[in-house]
């Protein structure tokens, strides 16, 4: 399965630009992992954007509201959708305002890291290290305590 991440505008932070570069170098040696930035803007049109983009794949909306997975949860999904032979799964990172509920309702699954809301680049970050994580799990590599 492919994995596309899309994440409105040019990243900023520096930390989050290192750990951006980093994990996505990580991902190369387990599968198809790409980062994609659409043009940032208010949320009516990032969501728009979010959704012209991710039509005709598996859809998941990043969400502080969404599902809360654990690492094992996340990796059975992850799983499951390849063994359905999902063929790519677009995750969605909102616009400062978050999605709009048209996107939210259209989404295979709205999936929260924590209840906390996090800065949009610190979301990407922190949902690029639990790709890398589950890749590591499916190879029964030793990265996962
Ligand atoms: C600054 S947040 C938007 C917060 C906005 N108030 C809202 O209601 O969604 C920007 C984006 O970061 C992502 N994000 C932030 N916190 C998150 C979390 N806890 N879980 C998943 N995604 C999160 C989401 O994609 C969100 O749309």
């Amino acid at each position: 399965m492919k994995h596309t991440i899309l994440a409105p505008g040019k990243p900023a932070l520096g930390y989050a630009k290192d750990g951006t570069t980093e994990y996505l170098k990580r991902l190369r040696r387990y599968g198809s992992y790409e980062l994609i930035h659409p043009k940032d803007g208010n949320s009516e049109d990032v969501s728009k954007r979010l959704h012209d983009a991710s039509s005709g794949t598996l859809r998941i909306v990043m969400d502080e509201r969404g599902e809360q997975l654990t690492t094992a949860q996340l990796t059975k999904k992850i799983n499951q959708w390849e063994m359905r032979g999902v063929k790519r799964a677009s995750y969605l990172i909102g616009a400062s305002d978050g999605h709009t509920q048209q996107l939210r309702d259209d989404a295979d699954l709205i999936w929260a890291l924590s209840p906390l809301t996090l800065q949009h680049e610190l979301a990407l970050l922190v949902l690029l290290e639990q790709l890398y994580r589950v890749a590591t799990i499916q190879r029964g590599e030793p990265y996962h305590r």
